[in-house]
């Protein structure tokens, strides 16, 4: 990249909204070019973003959108192009450049201490600015009171929910400066009000003359939000919309040039045959005070063949705790777990998974994928004794391989090869492959964690056929789901998870994503009326 050029024509700028600089945009991107090995991830991109708007990035995994980030951001240099900040020609070799420009990002896996306040968390690295005690105090106040972000300087972390997390993680990128917010996928954790939430504190942030470039695979949402949309497909801008005058499907062809899928008819493939039965499942937990929780309190269910049980909750009441309690990963102070009639409670997780069943875990880069192996031993991920990973005890790696192969093709895992590392791929992509690996195995039952979580629109509707397909043969499937319309639209039970509990019951055949929401913020429980629900209002924010 062209690292020393002059300011353009626009003239300096680094104060936005001074002199002849306040007419340019907050960021211009010019014919930006970025390879990797086998990949062309950005193809002399252009994009424009005016200073003042909030802007979307849209397109299908693997597209490019990430990569273009990375680079806006200073994490990844381009090949080819110029970047344009105010005015301002630049080179970034480092987020640290990009800060300094006013470029500031809040990644999707938040990156604060849970043990230190918020004060420590936003000021810590920063103390040049506004050092670490009232200033800085000061400072936090002044910013989350300028925003409506309703920040307290002195809460733990660890005692926030997600969107209060999100709201400092917003906080401390303003704090360092930035005037353009890049935010990636930022609605992905979060419950339909706390969506609303985010969103106006973004208008409240446009209004104050800042910027927002956020990737999303929400379409409604970018929609409802952006002022401009940008479309990238296989690593170069396709078009731009206007959200006032396009629709989601219209959006979604720009995306993948095909039609906006959704998920196919329910009709209950629900059985008398219990495939999972859990009962009485406890488990304790001591915080950093010494303070012991109950982090599942008695739960009870039973999920039969054919039958999606759903699991609504705010992040953080438990459910990523039930699902490694089921999966043998944590160990509970008492309850059972029942596997089509066999008691696994005290058999290892391996195991377990032998035994039929499929694990699609939150956290792909811990429990779900080796990254810097190739995607063919991922494949054998956690399946090492199965077929065709495994032939008379010893791993079969040409069919591992050829099953990989017919992997990347059925689930459209788009990759330059099977022996490329499994980091080297789109976020989507990673997602695509461990739902193929896990499906591929026929499960009894599929613990599924968030199935569709940073995938596109098309690849969701294909997941969730594939999940539709393998309940009408008899899958049994425990779905954990923050996507409240997957939630509603795959689930055949739903219940509600507050506070390590079970506290609700709904049917997903007339519960809206909004009613659901309701109850999870700990609104209402037992049997969700829709009308009752309907007329309840949330309260007692989201932690839990
Ligand atoms: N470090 C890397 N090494 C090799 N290839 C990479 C690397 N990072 C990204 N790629 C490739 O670049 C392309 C674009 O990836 P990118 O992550 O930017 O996509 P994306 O649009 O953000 O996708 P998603 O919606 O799935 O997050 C993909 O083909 C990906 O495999």
């Amino acid at each position: 990249m062209n690292a020393s050029s002059p300011p353009t024509a626009h003239g300096p700028s680094g104060t936005p909204g001074a002199g002849a600089a306040s007419d340019a945009p907050a960021v211009e991107l010019r014919g930006i070019t970025k390879r990797f090995p086998g990949v062309i991830a950005n193809k002399d991109i252009d994009i424009t973003v005016r200073r003042g708007t909030v802007h979307a990035l849209c397109g299908e995994n693997g597209a490019g959108k990430s990569t273009l980030m990375k680079i806006l951001y200073g994490m990844q240099k381009p090949d080819e192009g110029t970047i344009t900040v105010d005015g301002t020609e630049v080179a970034f070799s480092s987020p640290a450049d990009a800060i300094a420009r006013g470029i500031g990002m809040v990644h999707q896996h938040f990156m604060l201490a849970d043990n230190l306040t918020v004060l420590e968390n936003v000021a810590l690295g920063s103390e040049k600015l506004y050092g670490i005690g009232g200033r800085a105090r000061a400072k936090i106040r002044e910013i989350s009171d300028a925003y409506g972000l309703g920040v307290r300087p002195d809460a733990l972390v660890e005692e926030l929910g997600v969107a209060d997390r999100q709201r400092v993680e917003i906080l401390k990128v303003l704090y360092r400066g930035a005037r353009t917010l890049i935010l990636d996928e930022p609605t992905a954790v979060l419950v339909p009000q706390e969506v609303d939430a985010l969103f106006d504190n973004l208008r409240e942030l446009k209004s104050e003359g800042l910027t927002v470039l956020f990737i999303s695979h929400k379409l409604g949402e970018v929609l409802s939000v952006a002022d401009e949309i940008t479309v990238i497909r296989r690593g170069t801008t396709v078009g731009t919309a206007d959200p006032r005058s396009t629709t989601a499907r219209q959006l979604a062809e720009l995306m993948v040039g095909s039609e906006l899928p959704t998920p196919g008819a329910r009709e209950s493939t629900v059985t008398d045959e219990p495939a999972l039965a859990v009962s009485g499942l406890r488990l304790t937990a001591t915080d950093s005070d010494g303070v012991v929780r109950e982090v599942l309190d008695g739960i009870d269910f039973t999920i039969h063949e054919g039958e999606v049980l759903g699991i609504a909750g705010v992040e953080g009441n438990g459910q990523a705790e039930l699902v490694e309690a089921v999966m043998g990963m944590r160990t509970p102070d008492s309850g059972t777990v029942v596997l089509g009639g066999r008691d696994i409670s005290h058999v290892p997780t391996r195991t377990r998974r032998e035994s039929g069943i499929g694990y699609i875990p939150e956290d792909r880069h811990r429990h779900g994928l080796l990254l810097e192996a190739p995607l063919w031993e991922n494949r054998i991920l956690g399946h090492v004794t199965e077929t065709p990973n495994s032939r008379r005890g010893l791993i079969d790696a040409r069919a591992a391989r050829l099953d990989t192969e017919r992997i990347v093709e059925e689930y459209d895992v788009r990759t330059p090869g099977i022996e490329v590392t499994a980091a080297s791929l789109s976020g989507g992509n990673q997602q695509k492959l461990i739902v193929g690996r896990e499906m591929s195995h026929h499960p009894k039952l599929l613990i599924a964690a968030h199935p569709t979580r940073g995938v596109d629109v098309g690849a969701q509707a294909q997941i969730w056929d594939q999940i539709s397909e393998a309940r009408r043969e008899g899958l049994a499937v425990l779905l954990i789901s923050a996507d409240l319309d997957e939630l509603i639209g795959l689930s055949d039970t739903l219940r509600v998870m507050y506070r390590g509990r079970l506290v609700a019951d709904a049917d997903p055949a007339t519960i809206t994503p909004e009613e659901l929401g309701s109850a999870m913020t700990g609104a209402s429980s037992g049997h969700l009326d829709h009308e009752a629900v309907g007329a309840s209002a949330p309260e007692g924010g989201e932690e839990g």
